[in-house]
């Protein structure tokens, strides 16, 4: 189901809690939402939507993919990038690592492990940081 995207900053502030295989609705709608919104959005994080979870969504060409409880494991190549988010007035300035690698689970609650560069690199690093509770 498609959901508002929240501005609420007490909410966005939270560190966001585990999510397990009881929380496929909140990754199915986490998913929709972004569908429903690429002209304005490459990924989203589960608390934009007002659900306290470690799940991000991004954008990878047309496909919207889902990725619970991930963790950035590994990160390298530092630099300034200044970057927007639907959640938030404005544009902010924040350091992000072109290489990252990331442990996450899909949607079956497979695990992975996978390396990531570039722009995905950065839209994966701007959703976790949301499920920490940091904004940009
Ligand atoms: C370059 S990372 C920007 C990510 C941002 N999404 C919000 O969580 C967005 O603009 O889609």
């Amino acid at each position: 189901m498609i959901k508002q995207i929240t501005h609420n900053q007490a909410f966005l502030s939270r560190k966001a809690t585990r999510a397990t295989e009881a929380d496929m609705q909140a990754v199915t709608d986490l998913v929709d939402t972004l569908k429903a919104n690429t002209n304005r959005a490459v990924g989203l994080a589960a608390n934009m939507i007002g659900v306290n979870k470690r799940i991000i969504a991004i954008q990878l060409g047309v496909l919207s993919i889902p990725m619970i409880n991930p963790e950035i494991t590994k990160k390298s190549d530092p630099y300034e990038a200044t970057e927007a988010c639907l959640s938030l007035e404005g544009q902010r300035k924040t350091t992000r690592y072109k290489n990252i690698e990331v442990t996450y689970q899909d949607q079956n609650f497979k695990s992975h492990t996978q390396t990531f560069k570039d722009f995905t690199a950065q839209i994966i690093q701007h959703e976790v940081d949301h499920t920490n509770g940091v904004l940009i």
